[in-house]
């Protein structure tokens, strides 16, 4: 496995851009191949040679010259990256739509993470998922029970902070925030927000562009 000596922290869009080359070599393994050069993985993602291999170089040093990357060992190296090998634990707090979902979801473990357990404020809730493989508590519970040290957060606005704040005063180092809330949280916590907003304004920004240029 490879690992670069991190002197400087690796920048933000590589970071985002391996669960893309992921999904890439996955797609290209199960066809059977097993190697491919950062020409094809860029021609593929619409990105530049230099971009991939800038990228890539930080956290896999298989590639060669004449035969590019061998595709498993790639693989291995970026899921190693992403800690997809290591298992780690998570609290989700409100199971409601979003939250529920996340419960259902069994694709967690793949990207390195397992929800332990989940806790709500409302009885009937808590009640529906009584016999659920993840046990779900009420959130007046929570300070009874040790908790791992990171959390999804997917409860309404008004109970964004306050329920951040008790996270954090009960040890989680690290927030996945779908809540929409800015959280002001000491240094010692990081949080991640996550907005299918801004996702979709980019989106509706680009059509728009496309529409109008194609008017004329
Ligand atoms: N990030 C995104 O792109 C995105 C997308 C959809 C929804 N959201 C946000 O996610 C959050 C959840 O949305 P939803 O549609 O699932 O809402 P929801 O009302 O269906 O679910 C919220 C759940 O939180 C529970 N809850 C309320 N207060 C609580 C507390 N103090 N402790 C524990 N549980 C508590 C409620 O009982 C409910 O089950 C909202 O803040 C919403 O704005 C974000």
């Amino acid at each position: 496995m490879f690992r670069r000596v991190r002197t400087e922290s690796v920048p933000a869009p590589t970071i985002r851009r391996m669960p893309t080359y992921l999904n890439c070599l996955l797609h290209m393994q199960a066809k059977g191949m097993t190697a491919i050069s950062s020409s094809t993985i860029a021609s593929m993602l619409s990105l530049t040679g230099i971009q991939v291999r800038k990228d890539l170089a930080w956290v896999s040093d298989s590639g060669k010259p004449r035969t590019g990357f061998p595709i498993d060992r790639l693989i291995n190296d970026i899921k190693s990256f992403l800690g997809y090998n290591n298992v780690r634990e998570a609290v989700l707090i409100g199971v409601g739509h979003l939250g529920g979902a996340f419960l259902h979801y069994s694709g967690f473990k793949e990207y390195g993470l397992a929800i332990s357990a989940a806790y709500d404020i409302n009885p009937d809730l808590i009640a529906k998922y009584k016999d659920s493989e993840v046990p779900v508590y009420n959130i007046n519970e929570i300070e009874k029970h040790k908790l791992p040290e990171l959390a999804i957060l997917t409860v309404p606005h008004d109970q964004a902070q306050a329920t951040a704040e008790k996270l954090a005063q009960l040890g989680v180092k690290a927030i996945w925030n779908f809540s929409t809330v800015h959280l002001n949280l000491n240094d010692a916590v990081i949080v991640e927000n996550v907005d299918l907003a801004q996702s979709l304004a980019l989106l509706w920004n680009q059509y728009e562009l496309k529409r109008l240029n194609a008017n004329g």
